[in-house]
């Protein structure tokens, strides 16, 4: 099933659930807007080389549409239609002022020069910045791209419409970004598990990890898990594994992985083949790379007894019901992962007052974000005796469905 229909059965799933009426269901489903644009670029050697960008501007009942931009292969229209309605539900979750959006571009990172990169970003900036705004849709770094990335779409946008720090968040400290911003996702990965555990009478302290995808995201994750004195004893990137079952040393990883590129090779670990990563032994599993990696295939080989979703959508609805039939607790994507989007949301809210928050208040305020959302959908699970996934869905659709409601449809 691909993210698209899977998404769609969730959300009809929550409708269903809340009792919402079928005309709110039907409009909710439907994306406010959806762009594709073409983006031709000079490469570095004079040849012409040509890219489809996308944006999907999902819903804008709570605010302004915000969502990250992808920049890989596999980018199709599908998938970000899947992930701007994430982002609707999630910013509902997090109970912060926004809709959902996302946006990506089908190419290769890897295979493009800074300049080149350059280029394409200022092209789909120049394409789409009609339909952004601060107070419309503010993108924001995905996989693939980062802060220099914001910075050109922030140059390129404020060419057009005046200096504008607010049209991007994830950007460069130096040009009004966050501080913590770009440790916030994993940050708010390992606030959300520690909110999990504890419902369970566990810590970190005692529990062993197994984590896909070294980026932004995973790195993050793999720190603070260290540092709180969590085995990681699995990571994967694109280019393989590693497992240490006394735990790997997080730090060095990190400096072998910026030095080399690459995960394998690093003295303190063995390396292991990266399919295996999924159903390694551990007690938590976090996949932070691509979606639908847990699915029919491997689902039933998965040895944790928890997985936190801080990647978008990695679990497919096939292997949702064979996880949950074998006991294994999901902390839902829409949740797990949404430590991003809010320090996004403060990193906005700085930019427009013109003040800028020190790091430690940040982290509290996140901290107070993610707890007070596990508590909203914990309540939604009593109150529907439903799935932690189904708690959040119920939890984002019913903030969406009411705004809808309120602002109503006259012409
Ligand atoms: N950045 C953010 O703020 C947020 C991100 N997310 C989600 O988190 C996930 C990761 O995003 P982010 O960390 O930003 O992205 P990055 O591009 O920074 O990192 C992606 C990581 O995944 C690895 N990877 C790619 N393909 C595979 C594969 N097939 N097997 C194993 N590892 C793989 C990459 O390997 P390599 O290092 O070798 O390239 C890299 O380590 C995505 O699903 C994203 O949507 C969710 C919320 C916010
Ligand atoms: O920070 C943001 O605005 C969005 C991050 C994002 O793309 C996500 O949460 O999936």
């Amino acid at each position: 099933m691909n993210a698209l229909a899977a998404t769609n059965r969730n959300f009809r799933q929550a409708a269903r659930i809340l009792g919402l009426d079928s005309k709110i269901e039907k409009s909710l489903l439907i994306p406010f807007r959806e762009i594709k644009v073409e983006c031709t670029i000079p490469k570095d050697d004079g040849t012409l080389v040509s890219y489809v960008g996308f944006r999907v501007q999902h819903d804008n009942a709570r605010g302004p549409m915000k969502g990250g931009i992808r920049y890989h292969p596999e980018v199709d229209p599908d998938e970000v239609n899947a992930l701007a309605q994430l982002m609707t539900w999630k910013t509902a979750v997090a109970d912060i002022p926004y809709g959902g959006a996302k946006g990506g571009i089908g190419c290769n990172p890897k295979d493009l020069s800074v300049s080149e990169l350059e280029r394409l970003t200022r092209v789909f900036t120049q394409k789409i910045h009609d339909l952004i705004g601060v107070n419309t849709d503010v993108p924001a770094p995905d996989m693939g791209t980062n802060a220099q990335t914001m910075a050109w779409i922030l140059d390129e946008y404020s060419k057009f419409h005046g200096h504008s720090p607010a049209i991007v968040t994830g950007k460069p400290i130096d040009l009004g970004g966050s501080l913590g911003r770009e440790a916030a996702t994993g940050c708010g990965v390992v606030y959300a598990t520690e909110a999990l555990l504890a419902e369970y009478g566990k810590h970190v302290k005692d529990l062993t990890f197994a984590i896909q995808g070294f980026g932004n995201v995973g790195a993050w994750a793999g720190k603070l898990i260290h540092e709180r004195g969590g085995k990681v004893v699995a990571v994967s990137d694109i280019t393989g594994a590693v497992k240490n079952p006394n735990g790997l040393d997080i730090p060095a990883l990190l400096s072998h992985k910026e030095k080399t590129g690459k995960l394998i090779d690093f003295a303190g670990a063995d390396v292991m083949n990266s399919d295996e990563l999924l159903t390694h032994e551990c007690d938590v599993l976090i996949p932070c790379a691509l979606g639908g990696v847990l699915n029919r295939e491997n689902a039933d080989n998965v040895k944790a007894k928890f997985i936190i979703e801080a990647a978008n959508h990695p679990t497919d609805p096939d292997a949702d019901e064979i996880l949950s039939k074998k006991g294994v607790v999901i902390l839902p994507d829409i949740y797990a992962n949404a430590g991003g989007v809010t320090v996004s949301y403060f990193e906005w809210v700085q930019n427009i007052q013109g003040f800028m928050w020190d790091e430690e208040k940040v982290n509290r305020e996140l901290k107070k974000y993610m707890t007070r959302a596990f508590h909203n959908l914990k309540g939604m699970c009593h109150s529907h005796n439903c799935n932690l996934r189904m708690g959040a869905f119920t939890l984002g659709v019913n903030r969406v469905a009411r705004a809808t409601q309120l602002r109503g449809w006259e012409a």
